[in-house]
């Protein structure tokens, strides 16, 4: 099967997510795609806000109703930094008969070239890149080898980000239909994302 890979910090999923993961699916002509919620992000310079388990409890809440979405805590259990060498390392070793691409927003598609050991990474992974509102993509900073696994998908754009939507909870806003209604319950439930005295 051609497995696409939607990683994420989910700090929480959103909607934007659902949508490129359902984009790439369609275009890149993907079986099925799966969530993979980081432990600690390896390039992001703050903590997640939301523990690990819930946010892997949201990704599941959010794509349960697909039966071609499927969340999986191979990053969660492995703990410490998600570096994606590993989590493809083990996925091919525990599913030898599927290939595996990445799913990326064009925002972190400059990122790409420092990712740990993306060489290698780039021999036994494809990519799959997603236009985003507030970046355009510039493939002429990537180096060859990565434009040659770069597979461009369109998506609708949903300009917001997991960082507004904790920017709208903090401060009292709404974030229902930016997220699925299980994932708005589950936020609520568990107060996440109110204001706190330490930012
Ligand atoms: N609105 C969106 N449209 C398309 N892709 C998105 C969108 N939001 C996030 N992504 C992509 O989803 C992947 C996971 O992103 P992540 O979990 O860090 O969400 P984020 O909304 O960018 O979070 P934050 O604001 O906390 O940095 C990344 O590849 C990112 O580019
Ligand atoms: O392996 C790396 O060095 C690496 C560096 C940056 C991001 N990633 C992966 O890219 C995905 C999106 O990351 P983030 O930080 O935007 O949530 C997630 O699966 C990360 O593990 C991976």
């Amino acid at each position: 099967m051609k497995i696409g890979i939607m990683g994420g910090t989910f700090d929480p999923i959103h909607i934007g997510h659902l949508i490129a993961a359902e984009s790439a699916r369609e275009q890149a002509g993907l079986d099925e795609v799966w969530f993979i919620p980081t432990a600690d992000p390896p390039l992001k310079d703050r903590a997640p806000r939301a523990a690990a388990e819930q946010r892997y409890e949201m990704v599941r809440l959010a794509v349960e109703s697909n039966s071609r979405f499927r969340v999986l805590d191979i990053e969660k259990k492995r703990g410490g930094v998600s570096y994606s060498i590993d989590t493809v390392t083990e996925l091919r070793k525990q599913y030898p008969g599927h290939t595996f691409s990445y799913i990326i927003g064009s925002d972190r598609m400059n990122d790409l070239p420092r990712w740990h050991r993306i060489g290698e990474l780039s021999k036994l992974a494809g990519f799959i890149g997603l236009e985003r509102p507030e970046n355009t993509l510039q493939l002429d900073g990537l180096p060859s080898y990565l434009r040659e696994t770069l597979q461009l998908v369109r998506m609708p754009q949903i300009g917001i980000s997991s960082t507004e939507l904790r920017e709208r909870l903090a401060g009292g806003l709404s974030v229902r239909y930016l997220v699925t209604e299980p994932v708005f319950d589950y936020i609520r439930r568990h107060r996440l994302y109110g204001p706190r005295n330490d930012d």
